[in-house]
């Protein structure tokens, strides 16, 4: 029975659409992985405790305070590891073992694509992931996956035993402790120590450099081998049929610029999001699907 909340013609000139369809895209993001729990980057205001997260996740912020990019990273590497992959994920990864022509273009860098056992050939990360550490010198080559949570012991989040400065963080501290749940980091209130670079994840090869998350950093290029599977599936003679645009406020470029690009290929655009004012940056267009919902909801539904 289809999601009461998707209106029926719609989704069956959808569905109409999409079996004649052989080469079709769909970008990713946070919003796809929201009803696994996952704060998305705008959620929440798009703050990490008193932080922009968009100005943690830059090469400036890591060179300043590892400490605490660090601490804002393997806390997403703990709530991505506690997260399971959702409906959408499996949907998406079968849609892939289906259609070879599919594509994915994820923003999302917790992993529960990779989880819900999307065939990696058609996965793009476009923005790295959480669980590939590298050396944080170009000159080093070093990279390594790694799951260890917390990624080093001193990193290990907080449950009570921090020495809380506050009386009322120890009683939260307390509170959780007797919950045994982890004390939120994300909050402010929730003191966090600094870290001495010593303690951080260091390079193991030219043990001269720390090590940083796999993930793309603004102002930093996405991966060559990444942009050149894009390119290459975008720039093909034959076309594209849809781009699926699912959970994402595509304000972050290069990735949000693959709407239009497809569109330009002859891709019909078709938006599933929470909220129906992030329109693609290029504006509707006739013939535009936008089906408003929880994209782990809808887009099972969309792929049936
Ligand atoms: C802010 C933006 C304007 N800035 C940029 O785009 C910059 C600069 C720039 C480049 N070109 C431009 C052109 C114009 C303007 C600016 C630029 N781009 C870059 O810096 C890129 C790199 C960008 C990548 C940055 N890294 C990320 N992530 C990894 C790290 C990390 O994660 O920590 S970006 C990160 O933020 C973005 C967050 O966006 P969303 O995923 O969409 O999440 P958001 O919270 O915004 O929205 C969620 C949506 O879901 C919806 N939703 C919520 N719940 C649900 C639900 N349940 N169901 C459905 N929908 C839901 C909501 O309504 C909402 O619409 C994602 O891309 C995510 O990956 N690099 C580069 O250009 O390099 C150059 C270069 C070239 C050569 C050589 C050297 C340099
Ligand atoms: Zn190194």
């Amino acid at each position: 029975m289809a999601t009461p909340s998707i209106d029926k013609h719609a989704l069956d000139s959808f569905h109409a659409h999409l079996s004649q369809s052989k080469r079709v895209l769909a970008l990713l993001g946070a919003g796809l992985s929201a009803s696994s729990g996952l704060p998305t980057f705008r959620g929440a205001g798009g703050l990490w405790r008193s932080h922009d997260s968009i100005s943690l996740a830059t090469p400036e912020a890591f060179a300043a305070d590892p400490s605490l990019v660090w601490h804002f990273y393997n806390y997403r590497r703990h709530m991505a590891l506690q997260a399971q992959p959702n409906p959408a994920h499996y949907a998406l990864a079968e849609l892939a073992r289906k259609l070879p022509g599919f594509q994915c273009l994820s923003q999302n860098v917790d992993g529960l694509s990779q989880r819900a056992e999307h065939p990696p050939d058609q996965l793009q990360l476009l923005h790295g992931t959480l669980f590939e550490l590298k050396c944080a010198s170009r000159r080093c080559d070093y990279h390594e996956t790694n799951f260890t949570d917390p990624v080093v012991p001193a990193l290990a989040i907080p449950t009570g035993g921090v020495d809380p400065t506050s009386n009322e963080a120890r009683r939260e501290a307390a509170a959780a402790q007797d919950k045994g749940q982890d004390l939120d980091i994300s909050d402010v209130k929730v003191p966090i120590p600094s870290i001495s670079t010593k303690d951080l994840p260091q390079c193991p090869k030219c043990n001269a450099h720390l090590l940083r998350p796999g993930v793309v950093w603004f102002g930093e290029s996405l991966p060559a081998s990444v942009l050149k599977n894009v390119d290459d599936f975008i720039d093909a003679d034959a076309g594209i049929d849809l781009i699926i645009v699912i959970g994402t406020s595509a304000k972050v470029y290069p990735a949000a610029g693959y709407i239009d690009e497809a569109r330009e290929k002859g891709a019909r655009v078709c938006v599933v999001n929470m909220d129906t004012n992030d329109a693609p940056a290029s504006g509707w267009a006739e013939g535009d699907w936008l089906f408003q919902g929880d994209a782990a909801t809808v887009v099972p539904e969309l792929l049936k």
